[in-house]
């Protein structure tokens, strides 16, 4: 029988934590979020994300509409998601959410108190909050009740005007300490995931890289669910 020197038989503590923690949480999933402005070509392009591979959320995020343009524009890609399996969740609005029977919504830091929208939305809504790269944010938004915690932009992005830039051990901290999912977003690809999926990402939410793929948004997610499987 083969000898082995007691450092050989040492697990690597590294190694183990993220072993425990893997076997903890579900695989990382993927969270699209729409174009900052959408055509009415825009339900073919989540059709074609949709047909790339599995998409567990999608977020309207219409910068720039009032809430009656987003809820008109809402009403087709709702029902498309519904017919995914996809969890379909509003930017910003907790009024708009509670008026579509959305999922869920995305709360910034100022777009109100994740405790309001639980009692507005109920107990099975999809709450979300924007925490930077601030740990404090974070479990501030888990006491508040959140379902979700989002950390970013991880790497520079053009859909978005960011100032925070996490490291991706955040991830890996978030996930070793509490079992509320998180989020990594800002300027992901599939070529650039890998490192946030291995330290922790329970979801990667991706925008540009989907809608502005050259090959397609079928194509993009396909990626992405290689990605994903081999991280
Ligand atoms: C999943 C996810 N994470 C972060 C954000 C950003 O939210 P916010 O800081 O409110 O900025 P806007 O998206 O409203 O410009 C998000 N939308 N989704
Ligand atoms: C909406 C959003 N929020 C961010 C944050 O850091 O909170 S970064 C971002 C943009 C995400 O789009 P893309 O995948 O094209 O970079
Ligand atoms: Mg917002």
């Amino acid at each position: 029988m083969t000898d082995f020197t007691d450092e050989e038989l040492t697990l690597d503590p590294d190694f183990a934590a993220r072993f425990e923690r893997d076997m903890r949480r579900p695989p990382c999933q993927l969270y699209l979020i729409s174009p900052p402005d959408i055509d009415a070509g825009f339900e073919d392009a989540l059709k074609a994300a949709f047909d790339g591979g599995p998409v567990a959320a999608f977020q309207l995020r219409l910068k720039g509409l009032d809430e009656h343009a987003i809820a008109r524009a809402a009403e087709p890609l709702q029902k498309l998601c519904a017919d995914h399996d996809c969890a379909f969740i509003i930017n910003d609005s907790m009024a708009l959410a509670k008026r579509l029977g959305a999922d869920g919504v995305h709360l910034g830091q100022g777009d109100g108190d994740p405790r309001e929208a639980r009692a507005l939305l109920g107990p099975a809504a999809q709450i979300g909050v924007t925490c930077h790269d601030s740990r404090h944010l974070a479990m501030e938004a888990g006491e508040a009740g959140a379902d979700y915690v989002a950390f970013g932009a991880f790497y520079p992005t053009q859909t978005k005007e960011t100032q925070h830039r996490p490291d991706p051990s955040i991830l890996s901290w978030w996930t070793t300490l509490f079992g509320l999912p998180c989020v990594a977003i800002g300027g992901i690809t599939a070529e650039n995931a890998a490192p946030l999926v291995r330290a922790g990402a329970d979801f990667i939410a991706v925008s540009s890289a989907v809608w502005a793929h050259g090959q397609g948004a079928a194509k993009a997610v396909a990626e992405f669910a290689i990605t994903l499987s081999k991280s």
